[in-house]
């Protein structure tokens, strides 16, 4: 059986896909930045008039993502895209949801660089706003450089096909003309400018897809879990694929295998969203798995009965939290350690993400231009990869939009504790609050402790640490 949008959206997706941030393959420039860019339309906007304004498909879409709160009055009143902004070092310049107005044109207008010659990566096919503006901006002026969209079907078609009463029909009729006439004023503005516009999607890589494999539905947790749990549902996300570019030439030959990569790259992102979907708590809640593994000194030997039934509001989780750590996870995929990917986000006091890191060897090196042995491949000191291996943290600092940013109050999203030597750059550069993974300590020979990190200083300089154990 081949997987199809639609079969993904009823959750009948068969695929079997490798999440784990251990990976040594690594995603391509490309795949990376689309798929930042697709997971930033669920970033969790609070629950305003807006969503209100939207009933149905589009209301469920972000139902899961809600925390009960008060409506805000910063309502966003456009339509949710995602978009990643990468200049020509390959790396994020922006990256940016909706708010009031699209992602694109918050990219455009937030990014600290010179946007001339970045790329720009959509999730969806721009408006005539996007478009103007990213010529003006001179993205894409440059040799060689795109704007890339994901093949996604308008939402607002998306919601009424599921419907089909008749002024829905009207409403459907409507909505066909005006992304007809957008796609044309978006053609012309671009041919009138060296502009390259590419459709793109995603190559998930990290596993094979097989056909017997449906996406666990984190909606419905174990009886245990409804009785002790108390996080909010995940989010479903059901992407559907704008049908209409089967008819595009040069498309059509190839739309089985553009089918079958979009309904991957949302089976994909469905996986990771239920993997992060778990209950986090307080470094000092934590520990009880890790407790022998840690010396009497650690930061991390004291334990306390974990309790499961603190809301992310008592445990003080921010609301954009599991998203952040998702888009962490996403970026770890870039890694060019061999044997371990880390990402990192990092997240101002409204919540922005103002820099994405991931670990890897000095920008534009080749394959084999560093040693690449782990600690445990007992070699000689000189073949080990730590001396030339940039955490992530690390480029997350040196990424930063805009450069040298202090965030007051900002928060570290990484997938894996910060390490002795990251956590002190990070105080310094002023941030204080971490949600992070413990990987930590398998015991008193672990490599990494014998290298010397204890990973106590993380403990020292953090005023707050959020763990999620998954
Ligand atoms: O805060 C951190 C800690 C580590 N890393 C990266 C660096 C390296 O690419 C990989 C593993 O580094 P670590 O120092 O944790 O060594 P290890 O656990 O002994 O790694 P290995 O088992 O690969 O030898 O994770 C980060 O990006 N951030």
């Amino acid at each position: 059986m081949s997987a199809t949008p639609d079969n993904v959206c009823a959750g009948h997706v068969h695929a079997s896909i490798d999440i784990s941030c251990s990976s040594a393959t690594r995603i391509r420039n490309h795949d990376l930045f689309m798929l930042l860019s697709l997971w930033m339309e669920f970033y969790p906007v609070e629950q305003t008039q807006y969503h209100e304004h939207f009933a149905g498909d589009f209301a469920d879409h972000f139902a899961g993502q809600q925390q009960q709160q008060e409506p805000s009055p910063r309502a966003p009143t456009a339509l949710p895209t995602g978009a990643v902004l990468v200049d020509a070092m390959g790396k994020v310049a922006a990256i940016e949801h909706t708010g009031e107005s699209h992602a694109a044109v918050r990219c455009l207008l937030s990014a600290a660089t010179d946007v001339k010659g970045c790329d720009l990566y959509l999730s969806r096919f721009p408006c005539s706003l996007c478009t103007k503006l990213a010529v003006q901006a001179g993205v894409i002026a440059a040799h060689q450089r795109k704007i890339y969209y994901f093949p996604a079907e308008r939402w607002e078609l998306a919601q009424v096909e599921n419907d089909s009463s008749e002024s829905d029909e009207a409403f459907r009729m409507r909505e066909v003309e005006r992304a007809e006439k957008n796609r044309k004023t978006v053609m012309r503005l671009v041919s009138n400018n060296p502009i390259a516009f590419t459709l793109f999607i995603p190559q998930w890589d990290h596993g094979d897809i097989d056909d017997e494999f449906i996406p666990p539905s984190p909606s419905k947790p174990s009886k245990k879990k409804q009785t002790t749990q108390v996080t909010p549902a995940a989010p479903k996300l059901s992407w559907p694929i704008d049908k209409k570019l089967e008819q595009s030439p040069g498309i059509s030959r190839r739309w089985p295998i553009i089918e079958l990569k979009f309904a991957r790259t949302v089976a994909a992102l469905n996986l990771l969203a239920a993997r992060y979907h778990v209950q986090a708590r307080p470094l000092g809640e934590w520990t009880r798995r890790y407790r022998e593994g840690a010396g009497s000194g650690d930061a991390f030997s004291s334990v306390e009965e974990i309790d499961l039934s603190k809301t992310d509001e008592q445990v003080g989780l921010p609301l954009w939290a599991r998203h952040a750590m998702v888009l962490a996870h996403i970026a770890a995929k870039r890694t060019d350690d061999p044997k371990l990917g880390v990402g990192s986000v990092f997240v101002d006091e409204e919540g922005r993400y103002f820099s994405v890191g991931w670990n890897g060897y000095p920008k534009k090196s080749q394959h084999l231009d560093y040693p690449q042995a782990g600690a445990d491949d007992s070699v000689e000191y000189e073949e080990l990869k730590y001396d030339y291996i940039l955490h992530s943290e690390q480029n997350a600092l040196l990424w930063r939009n805009p450069p040298g940013i202090r965030a007051k109050e900002a928060w570290v999203v990484v997938t894996k504790l910060p390490c002795d030597e990251c956590s002190p750059i990070l105080y310094d550069c002023g941030i204080r609050k971490c949600i992070t993974i413990p990987q930590l300590p398998k015991g008193l020979d672990d490599p990494a402790r014998l290298r010397g990190l204890t990973y106590n200083r993380v403990a020292g300089l953090m005023k707050e640490i959020l763990l999620f154990e998954v």
